[in-house]
């Protein structure tokens, strides 16, 4: 029987094969990711919502850098929260191109939609303080919250102890760190363009992406 979700250790491998055997490249995959946190971030928003992007020096960030570049594309009012210094290739790249596109740097005095892509899946735990402390001043905002992939200080066990997202949207397929989480966070699948054939590999059912690449789980 097929399983309905991943460790991320599984999910590690299965992203790993997909580069290797179809040369899905990060940055391809990167792409559609920020597409589909875009499009979730733009059906929550009006057009003067004030979002905030928080970006970690990591592809969680690369994901977030590109979901600001398309709202920022679509006329959104879109900050940048960077927790350090952005220096990997990929997500500087990224940066470069979300602050030509008009994305500003910096935490506003309000925020309505906040997204977390501080940290994804090779987050460790404890996060050092620079993350705790912006934890801690997104949680205290009254903005709608919502993480790519996982949210930033989920315990191992799935306990929202850190970011308290609203929403969160997985890459690909369900995490099984992600089914413990409150009942009232909404979790969304999106599609990054990982053929069947890798899901029928990893025995996990590929989500009806045929029908939409943003799926409600
Ligand atoms: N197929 C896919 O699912 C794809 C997923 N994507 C996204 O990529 C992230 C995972 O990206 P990755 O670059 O591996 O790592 P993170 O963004 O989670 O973390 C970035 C770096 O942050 C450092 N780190 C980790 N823990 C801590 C901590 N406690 N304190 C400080 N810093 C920390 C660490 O760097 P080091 O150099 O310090 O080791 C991390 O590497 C996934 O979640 C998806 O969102 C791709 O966009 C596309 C394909
Ligand atoms: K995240």
């Amino acid at each position: 029987m097929q399983v309905s979700s991943l460790s991320l250790d599984a999910f590690k491998e299965m992203d790993y094969w997909a580069l290797e055997k179809y040369n899905l490249s990060i940055a391809l995959m990167m792409e559609n990711a920020g597409l589909q946190l875009a499009r979730l971030v733009a059906k929550k928003a009006t057009k003067g919502s004030v979002i905030t992007i928080g970006v970690g020096n990591g592809n969680n960030g690369g994901g977030g850098l590109v979901a600001a570049r398309r709202l920022a594309a679509w006329g959104f009012n879109v900050n940048l929260d960077l927790a350090v210094s952005i220096t990997k290739e990929l997500p500087k790249a990224q940066l470069e191109r979300a602050l030509l596109f008009g994305a500003k740097e910096g935490i506003p005095k309000k925020t309505d939609i906040w997204v977390d892509a501080y940290l994804g899946f090779s987050q460790r735990l404890p996060l050092s303080a620079v993350f705790t402390n912006k934890i801690e001043v997104a949680n205290a905002s009254s903005a709608f919250k919502i993480s790519l992939d996982i949210p930033v200080g989920i315990s191992k066990d799935g306990k929202l102890t850190g970011f308290k997202a609203n929403q969160v949207m997985t890459l690909a397929a369900p995490k099984t760190i992600l089914e413990k989480l409150p009942s009232a966070v909404e979790v969304f699948v999106a599609d990054l363009g990982i053929p069947k054939s890798v899901y029928d590999h990893f025995n996990i059912k590929m989500p009806d992406f045929l029908k939409d690449q943003l799926i409600a789980l």
